[in-house]
């Protein structure tokens, strides 16, 4: 049954490199779903069928293998164990895979959105770090642990709690480890780059045990002889005295005179992890950027185009939700958006335009959510940023203020101020709740300043600036520390990169693969019918078939159509002399479509599920009941049987039906014409 649901990936893969290659059009496909619903493998498959399908060409086999192995690698560097799945991504990816005029894969080019950083120094019971620390541990020789002075162990280091894994879990760590110093090779990072890689997660380690003492005037102090904030300086290549230093004081340029204050306990504690994290966050973008020199292809190819695939963090709703949710489900506001406008609005306006008869279905349009958050002035991220700028004591507590104040009495915001008595119980005077499109939930401002600020001290800043590991020195030497402008708040990068990602996906013709996580990960063999109507609902399934079971899976302007299928009626080959939609016509009738299996519409040809496409109507309903097959997803999944009879009609099968119909019809005629010419020349010979 995993291998039927593969095939979905495989047709929608399939279906969208048959569209670049043959008709020019470039793809996009937006694999979506909660997390550990099957994103990530699905894309692999996607990524798998394209190298399959192109195993025929020349020299593009280390191109592949580079596209390949990318994801060990980023997994290793940005997944972690949670308690929804054992190998969860804490990051957004969109991929673009080139290929050249032939339909060869030539490069690619990785994005990445906001990784989860706070994990770096904490993860909830249970939880566990990103791997690459436990890979690094359980997987790393002796000689290259002793060079990072690590000891073996997660438990030993702060930031890697390791209390519910086992050995079968250390075995799987040490093979993983394997796996991604081979990727590295074919990625063509070299040793000594691996080397500076595996310092700086050391060094990671390190500073996670770095503790602080109060000294007599109350202030923070590292004892000077700390071997950890050692080990962190001599890993990281920078003075231990001046680590020590940036890690305990502040400077602070007041209007020219440079003033040095001490840092307190808590201040201190706030410095090194903030260091911790900016040091992975950005050596992980070093790495998105290494991979992708790696992928560039070695010669500009103007006729290159491109296929897409998003494998970004589906809509979360914890029992405690803060500002790292609070983004994710703005991205999933943003990407339903772009489904509406891409499917469903566009959809309806073609009918529209092309004067084709319709009936208009109803859907809810998130665009007043996505106003709520992201408007300019008024929006969330706007009274946020605010709070975040505005000089004067500005708190959490003053932010959620701030937003009742504006925002009480929008129907899609809720306060614990406004709420009935019912929400009142469960929601704390420290939350407010969003009712997006795909459910309410309530989020806890408690670190909302902190983490949209992501304040990193400049001494801190200039220390890592003058390291001798090239890449820290490389991730921190851009930061303008001159400049008095503060750097762009968190929420407004990750707003402006969604932004930046909307219109990529906009230029292309979108395919979408929704992933559905039948129970709980915890109880594989449960099928929890909650779950999974939740699913539905806020992957927009219902709407999306309401609008395509409606519709016309299939259209081609006459021109294209004509062109493509001329030779299938004899009226209209070699040529046909009068308009095209009059030789379309008379293709569709030597087709023998009946009349409300197609549309004539101002420029366009539509084709529904046209029953012509069988010989009989048993292979007809056959065929049917095959949809219904293949959308079943995983073999733990078989109450899609029962709720998903419905998708029977599901276009993209219906698509390829029609395409594989004409496309046999054009390979028919290609016979009977070389039979022709066989018999021609037959005869001729004869004479
Ligand atoms: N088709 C499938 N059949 C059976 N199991 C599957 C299937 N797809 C995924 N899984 C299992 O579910 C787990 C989670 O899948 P995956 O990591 O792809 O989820 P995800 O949606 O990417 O999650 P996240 O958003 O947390 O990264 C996999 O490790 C695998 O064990």
């Amino acid at each position: 049954m995993t291998q039927i649901y593969f095939h979905c990936s495989f047709a929608i893969a399939d279906n969208a490199y048959r569209s670049l290659v043959y008709e020019h059009r470039e793809q996009c496909i937006l694999i979506s779903g909660e997390s550990g619903s099957g994103k990530t493998e699905a894309s692999k498959k996607v990524l798998e069928y394209i190298a399959a399908r192109t195993n025929h060409l020349h020299n593009v086999e280390t191109v592949k293998d580079k596209l390949l192995q990318t994801n060990p690698l980023l997994e290793a560097f940005g997944n972690a164990k949670t308690h929804r799945n054992d190998n969860s991504s804490r990051f957004g990816k969109y991929m673009d895979i080139q290929f050249n005029y032939e339909g060869a894969p030539e490069g690619g080019h990785i994005l990445n959105y906001l990784l989860e950083k706070s994990r770096v120094v904490s993860q909830m019971a249970g939880e566990r770090n990103f791997h690459i620390f436990y890979q690094l541990l359980a997987g790393g020789d002796q000689e290259l642990l002793k060079h990072l002075k690590l000891q073996g162990r997660p438990e030993t280091y702060k930031y890697t709690p390791d209390s519910a894994s086992n050995q079968s879990q250390r075995n799987t760590d040490v093979e993983q480890f394997r796996i991604v110093q081979e990727a590295m090779k074919v990625i063509e990072i070299g040793a000594s780059e691996q080397r500076e890689i595996f310092e700086i997660i050391a060094s990671v380690l390190h500073l996670g045990n770095v503790k602080f003492v109060q000294n007599d005037k109350g202030y923070a102090e590292i004892l000077s002889h700390d071997a950890n904030s050692g080990n962190t300086a001599e890993l990281l290549k920078v003075n231990a005295n001046k680590l020590r230093e940036a890690l305990t004081h502040r400077t602070i340029d007041a209007r020219g005179d440079v003033v040095q204050t001490p840092l307190d306990i808590e201040q201190a504690q706030y410095a090194r992890d903030a260091l911790a994290k900016a040091i992975y966050d950005k050596h992980f973008s070093w790495l998105v950027s290494r991979l992708n020199a790696s992928l560039t292809p070695k010669e500009k190819d103007l006729r290159s185009s491109v296929i897409g695939i998003l494998d970004i963090y589906g809509f979360e709703i914890f029992p405690k939700n803060s500002f790292e949710q609070f983004c994710i489900n703005f991205c999933n506001e943003k990407l339903q958006q772009l489904f509406i406008e891409l499917t469903l609005k566009q959809e309806q306006e073609e009918y529209l335009r092309e004067g084709i008869e319709w009936e208009p279905v109803e859907y809810f349009n998130n665009i007043v959510i996505c106003d709520l958050i992201e408007a300019k002035h008024k929006g969330i991220i706007s009274i946020l940023d605010d709070e975040c700028l505005r000089p004067g004591d500005a708190t959490d507590a003053s932010f959620l203020e701030k937003l009742t104040q504006h925002l009480d009495g929008h129907q899609h915001y809720k306060s614990h101020r406004k709420a009935d008595i019912k929400t009142q119980k469960i929601m704390g005077r420290d939350e407010f709740c969003l009712v997006h499109y795909a459910g309410e939930v309530t989020y806890n401002v408690n670190t909302f300043l902190e983490k949209n600020n992501d304040l990193l001290y400049r001494d801190v800043q200039s220390l890592m600036a003058s390291s001798h590991n090239t890449i820290v020195e490389s991730c921190f030497k851009d930061i303008n520390l001159r400049s008095k402008k503060r750097p762009e708040t968190a929420i407004t990068q990750f707003k402006n990169s969604l932004n930046d990602l909307i219109k990529i996906l906009s230029s292309k013709e979108p395919s979408y693969i929704r992933c559905i996580k039948p129970n709980d990960f915890k109880a594989p063999m449960q099928f929890d019918e909650k779950l999974i109507s939740h699913q539905v609902k806020y992957l927009g399934l219902m709407e999306n078939l309401r609008v395509r079971r409606a519709g016309f899976a299939y259209r081609r302007t006459y021109e294209a159509f004509l062109e493509r299928y001329k030779c299938l009626s004899a009226e209209t080959w070699p040529n046909f002399r009068g308009p095209a939609r009059e030789g379309v016509q008379k293709l569709v009738e030597a087709l023998k479509f009946e009349k409300e299996e197609y549309r004539m519409g101002n420029t366009k040809i539509f084709i529904r599920f046209p029953k012509t496409l069988f010989e009989t109507e048993d292979a007809y309903q056959l065929k049917k009941n095959d949809i219904a097959t293949i959308i079943q997803s995983r073999w733990r999944g078989y109450w899609q049987r029962k709720q998903y009879l419905k998708m029977r009609n599901a276009a993209i099968v219906i698509q390829k039906w029609v395409r594989r119909f004409l496309a046999q019809k054009l390979r028919e005629r290609r016979k009977k014409a070389a039979e022709v010419i066989r018999a021609f020349i037959k005869g001729n010979k004869n004479m």
